[in-house]
């Protein structure tokens, strides 16, 4: 290829483009749960292949190739909208796909080796790469509400993206009349183009690998402060949730259960450990919906259950109890035939600095509970000054 130094400069983009697939591919392989990620690779690896390869061409070159490079684009821009639906949840039509693939190469075909026009290629080369990103709009936009501002501005990246891809096949035809040039990768359109794409390219990346990493601290999140069997959250979410709950003096006076299962070995041993899972499930779902969203259910190990409720008396937590004792008692549970009984130790929570003998006080009187015959409330007879 003859081409003067400086035009291997144009290189930089599609070199570029190449290292933010592979920075993609990269983050999926140590990331493993984003599946999406290959898929925006592909589509970021294949075009920038093509890009390259076409930037060292000449027009001839081109429309010997055109064919060739367009199945790169379009192959490209069909995974990276596959990887974009994946990741909102939905999925592109392949038949769809495949008919605006095959069309345009078609079309290339012949405007390349039939009758030689090259704008026209360039028109139909990005119509169908617009028609393309148009694919994952429904599963893209068809949430009203995105979420949080991220994912917004996924949305809105999403929508400039393919009104960018939409405008430019209308530019080509404006310019193009004007725009006969010997060495169409040598011209202004062509870095123009090349600019664009690096800035959609890395904008993208961008936004989408923070997606994916704020995903994965979630996700993280989650298994640090839930129980994976009940998805209640654990001792130490429930320490530190409470320690911020009882700082908050709107929430005040505040009261604690503790909640244990009775004979909970003996349905292990008669049913089965599966058995004795799936009461627990149904036991932490009844604690849930006989609370109020911003009192905290906690499973604390085993079949014992913490629970801190706000602005609560002695005489509110003793109904919340008796409430969920009494839904037990009309819960039918598909693992076991016989009904489930819990007991309750009650007491009540002064400060964040209490809550640690809240928890004792509330243990020793769940202890009581469990002596004098189980399924019932016991509260320590002498509690701290409210
Ligand atoms: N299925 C299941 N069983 C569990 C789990 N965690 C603890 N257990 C069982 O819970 C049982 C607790 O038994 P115990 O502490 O003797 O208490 P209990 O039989 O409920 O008797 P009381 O509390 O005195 O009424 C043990 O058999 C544990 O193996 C769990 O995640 N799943």
């Amino acid at each position: 290829m003859n081409l003067p130094p400086d035009h291997y400069f144009v290189l930089i983009v599609p070199i570029g483009i190449f290292l933010l697939g592979m920075a993609l591919f990269t983050c999926w392989r140590v990331l493993r749960q984003q599946h999406f990620l290959p898929w925006l690779a592909t589509g970021y690896l294949l075009p920038a292949l093509a890009m390259a390869v076409q930037s060292l061409m000449s027009n001839e070159q081109l429309a010997d190739w055109s064919v060739i490079a367009a199945a790169l684009y379009l192959v490209g821009g069909w995974a990276l909208t596959r990887g974009l639906a994946m990741r909102h949840g939905g999925d592109v039509s392949l038949p769809l796909a495949i008919v605006i693939g095959v069309t345009t190469l078609a079309l290339l075909y012949y405007y390349s080796r039939v009758e030689e026009q090259l704008w026209t290629r360039a028109i139909c080369l990005n119509t169908a790469l617009a028609l393309m990103y148009l694919l994952p709009f429904r599963s893209i936009l068809r949430r009203r509400n995105p979420g949080d501002t991220l994912e917004r501005i996924v949305r809105w990246s999403y929508i400039a993206c393919v009104g960018y891809a939409l405008l430019r096949p209308l530019l080509i035809m404006a310019l193009a009349p004007d725009y006969e040039m010997a060495m169409l990768t040598r011209s202004g359109y062509w870095l123009l183009t090349l600019a664009a794409s690096l800035i959609f390219s890395i904008w993208f990346m961008f936004i989408l690998l923070a997606c994916a990493l704020r995903d994965v601290m979630r996700v993280l999140h989650e298994e640090r402060n839930r129980d994976p069997l009940t998805q209640l959250i654990n001792r130490r979410a429930f320490f530190e949730s409470a320690e911020r709950a009882l700082q908050d003096s709107n929430l005040a006076p505040w009261a604690l259960l503790a909640c244990d299962v009775d004979h909970f070995k003996q349905v292990n041993d008669t049913w089965g450990h599966t058995a004795g899972d799936q009461v627990l499930q149904s036991v932490a779902h009844i604690l849930t919906e006989q609370v109020r969203r911003d009192d905290l259910v906690s499973r604390f190990g085993g079949e014992e259950f913490i629970i801190l409720l706000n602005r609560s008396d002695a005489g509110h937590a003793r109904s919340v109890a008796q409430r969920i004792q009494s839904q037990l008692a009309l819960t039918r549970f598909s693992a076991i035939p016989g009904k489930v009984t819990v007991s309750f130790g009650l007491t009540l929570v002064t400060s964040a600095a209490d809550l640690a003998h809240a928890i004792e006080r509330a243990d020793i009187s769940l202890y009581q509970a469990k002596q004098s015959g189980r399924d019932r409330i016991c509260m320590l007879p002498e509690e701290p000054p409210a």
